[in-house]
């Protein structure tokens, strides 16, 4: 088999779904390695699904793969960016909140011809987005309401003393930019994340995050206004076993990945 050489980092929710359906076959894809946080737990999984591939170091990604996707915790986007896009190589980032505040990596990707991809991941409408972007938008509004187990733990409740346990109705726990929101949120919104850096940027782009017990999905919903169209979009994201997690973005990173070398290409 031979083909794009795709390494997985992380092996959580999104990553073994990942790992799944490029060791099933996918045209034009080779899952050749993974970079994993505890070895152990990895092959173990990696064993019983009967996948033969062999479990890397960071700085050994450039070696073995042409494309490395992030998903795994955002603090491993600055040395996976570093290693892969030094050597010329493209990432893709699920972390998307982790990019914001490192313009330089896209500044290395340009030096050594390399590339980062954002896939819209559990959000939608990026599409759109992008083709108002090469126009003027005027306005891009998010507004986020999760399952509170989807948001508990995050630095930004934390720091403000904010409880979502046993609300019995919802809760605005944010409301600020979208640059605001990847710090406060670096689990929770990279959706937000993504969706500046398709329109306006993260100090322009709002969002408001709402903990609601009255839901059982990731919802997200985006109206944008621009010269060329106003629009507003709706996602109800069922969550994988990350509580934090859409299902859709596993889907949308492999839906990305196989327009890598694709013949035809739908979609901006
Ligand atoms: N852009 C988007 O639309 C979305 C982005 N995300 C983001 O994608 C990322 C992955 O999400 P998800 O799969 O649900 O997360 P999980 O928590 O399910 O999995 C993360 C995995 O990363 C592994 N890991 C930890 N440290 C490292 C390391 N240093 N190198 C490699 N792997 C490591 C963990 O392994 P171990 O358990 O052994 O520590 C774990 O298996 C998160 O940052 C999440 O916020 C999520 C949803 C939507
Ligand atoms: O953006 C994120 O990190 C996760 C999210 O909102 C979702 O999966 O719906």
């Amino acid at each position: 088999m031979s083909g794009i050489r795709v390494g997985i980092v992380g092996l959580g929710a999104i990553g073994r779904k990942l790992a799944q359906a490029l060791t099933q076959g996918i045209d034009g894809l080779e899952l050749s390695c993974v970079t994993v946080g505890g070895r152990d737990k990895a092959q173990a999984w990696l064993s019983e699904q009967g996948i033969d591939c062999p479990i890397v170091a960071m700085q050994d990604l450039p070696a073995h793969c042409d494309i490395a996707v992030e998903c795994a915790p955002a603090a491993v986007v600055g040395e996976l960016c570093t290693t892969m896009l030094g050597a010329g190589k493209k990432v893709m980032i699920l972390s998307a909140g982790a990019i914001l505040p490192r313009p330089e990596l896209a500044e290395l990707a340009r030096a050594r011809g390399g590339q980062i991809i954002i896939p819209t991941g559990a959000l939608l409408g990026l599409d759109a987005v992008s083709a108002a972007a090469e126009g003027e938008i005027r306005s891009v509004r998010m507004i986020t309401r999760k399952p509170p187990r989807g948001l508990a733990g995050a630095p930004y409740l934390v720091e403000n003393a904010i409880s979502v346990e046993g609300l019995s109705e919802k809760l605005l726990v944010f409301k600020g930019s979208a640059g605001e929101a990847a710090k406060g949120f670096p689990a929770n919104v990279n959706v937000a994340a993504a969706l500046s850096l398709a329109g306006i940027g993260p100090d322009a782009t709002t969002i408001e995050i709402w903990a609601d017990p009255g839901v059982t999905r990731n919802c997200h919903r985006i109206e944008v206004d621009a010269d060329s169209a106003s629009f507003s979009l709706e996602i109800e994201n069922i969550p994988s076993e990350n509580p934090k997690t859409g299902r859709i973005t596993a889907l949308s990173a492999l839906a990305a990945l196989r327009k890598l070398g694709a013949p035809l290409r739908v979609g901006t």
